[in-house]
């Protein structure tokens, strides 16, 4: 685009490009300041949570149909129209128009014309929108909290509709963050006497030590803390995999799908950095990360192995952590782009590949040793399914109780797992069981 670049024009032209692509690049944001790189993430999340709605409206208020449009114009209707409904601060005549001047410059003044039109047209029915009203009901459920129909489907039978409509409200919120004191670099207390002297607000939660819920990691960013491993931005559910991995210092640990790295930074803190942990991840880019991480967090016993976790051959250790890849549908507030991305044929692909990861992990876990098995997803067939499959397999595994490793609020499956749920619990939605090596 030619127009000089703002935050929404900047936000327009990765909407178009994760369209397009499937690719979700922020970096195209680099060239803004930091208050307008912040900007762009919202206005791309709150977007995608918003999708099929938007889109919807779209529909209502234009001839030309939202599945005959090119991404580029849909994508900047989808941008005017957000901020037009759900913007309060911005005035409608001020959205309309730079939606329209993205338009002209990007698409000639004729597309202009039409984007003026359709958002006029919406703004003389402002206060009275049109609803969804499909007879289908699964559409029309999909179309009102913009979740993609397969998932739709899935949760209003697992739990019922009341249940799904909560947890694809809670979907739509804006996510709340967790800051993690890293007591490698600073302590738990003195981190919290740094906030408050620069007026942060947080509230510590009493779930995990050092866990701090905040409004913004924007602070946290800006004052330089994470870039010197003050602090970690971790949501509090991410905690508990290692928390129930429970590492001790004098111990060998492999993080077997590790990169970034934040589990492998906590477990490194809960052993004072002591011990070996070996993170494997089969990226390089994000195992460049975690060297990076490492380093700033002063994480001094992590060693990091480029490797396919399915393939590589390791000696037998005391722990091994399977944060395994996974469809992600526990953390959609956070990535909303995640449900645009997953179909039932995600999922099967996902429950093979942890399949794969966990028959491989159980020849690592030494005899008496631990294997704690973890995703960020809700569906019970990378979960609890995905374990019970695996004990068919293994008859030398055992499951144990994550009682007393986790908080009693999260404990499911009688004591032998922990779920979270986005809805239920304020946190991202996560799983974990602890299994242990008998023979
Ligand atoms: C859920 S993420 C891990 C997050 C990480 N544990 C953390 O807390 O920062 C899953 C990781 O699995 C890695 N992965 C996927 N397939 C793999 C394989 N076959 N072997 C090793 N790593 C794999 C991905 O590159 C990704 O980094």
């Amino acid at each position: 685009m030619d127009t000089e670049a703002t935050a929404r024009s900047i936000s327009v032209e990765i909407l178009i490009d994760f369209e397009d692509n499937g690719v979700l690049d922020y970096s195209r944001a680099n060239k803004l300041e930091s208050r307008d790189r912040a900007e762009v993430r919202e206005y791309v999340q709150n977007i995608l949570r918003r999708r099929s709605y938007l889109d919807f409206l779209i529909d209502q208020f234009s001839n030309v149909k939202i599945d005959e449009m090119k991404s580029s114009l849909k994508n900047i209707l989808r941008l005017g129209v957000y901020d037009m409904v759900f913007m309060d601060s911005t005035p409608d005549y001020a959205a309309i128009n730079e939606s329209v001047e993205i338009a002209k410059y990007s698409l000639g003044s004729r597309t202009g014309d039409l984007t003026n039109a359709i958002l006029r047209n919406l703004q003389r029915d402002i206060d009275n929108l049109p609803k969804p009203n499909f007879e289908d009901r699964t559409k029309l459920v999909a179309t009102t909290f913009s979740h993609p129909e397969w998932l739709v489907k899935r949760w209003t039978n697992r739990f019922g509709e009341r249940e799904a409509f909560k947890l694809m409200q809670a979907n739509n919120k804006r996510p709340s963050y967790y800051i993690r004191a890293n007591n490698l670099r600073t302590k738990t207390e003195n981190f919290k006497l740094r906030m408050t002297k620069h007026g942060i607000d947080f509230e510590e939660s009493d779930w995990l030590p050092g866990y701090f819920k905040v409004d913004s990691v924007a602070p946290f960013i800006s004052k330089g803390w994470l870039d010197k491993g003050f602090c970690q931005v971790q949501d509090i559910a991410a905690g508990f995999a290692p928390y129930l991995l429970d590492p001790d210092p004098s111990e060998s640990i492999y993080d077997l799908c590790a990169a970034p790295g934040t589990k492998s930074v906590l477990m490194s803190d809960l052993m004072n950095g002591e011990g070996d942990i070996l993170a494997v991840d089969i990226s390089s880019e994000r195992l460049d990360k975690l060297a990076e991480s490492a380093l700033s967090y002063h994480a001094e016993n992590i060693r990091v192995r480029r490797a396919d976790a399915t393939e590589v051959e390791l000696d037998e250790t005391d722990a091994v952590l399977l944060d395994a890849p996974c469809t992600g549908t526990g953390v959609l507030s956070k990535r909303a782009d995640l449900r645009w991305r997953r179909d039932q044929e995600s999922l099967d692909n996902a429950v093979q590949l942890q399949s794969e990861l966990l028959d491989s992990a159980a020849e690592m876990v030494k005899k008496g040793g631990r294997l704690v098995y973890s995703t960020c997803s809700l569906e019970e067939e990378e979960n609890m399914e995905q374990v019970m499959n695996f004990l068919d397999r293994h008859e030398n595994f055992e499951m144990q109780s994550v009682e007393g490793y986790v908080p009693d609020e999260v404990i499911a499956h009688g004591g032998l797992a922990y779920q979270t749920f986005p809805h239920k619990h304020g946190c991202d939605g996560h799983f974990g069981v602890l299994l242990k090596r008998t023979s």
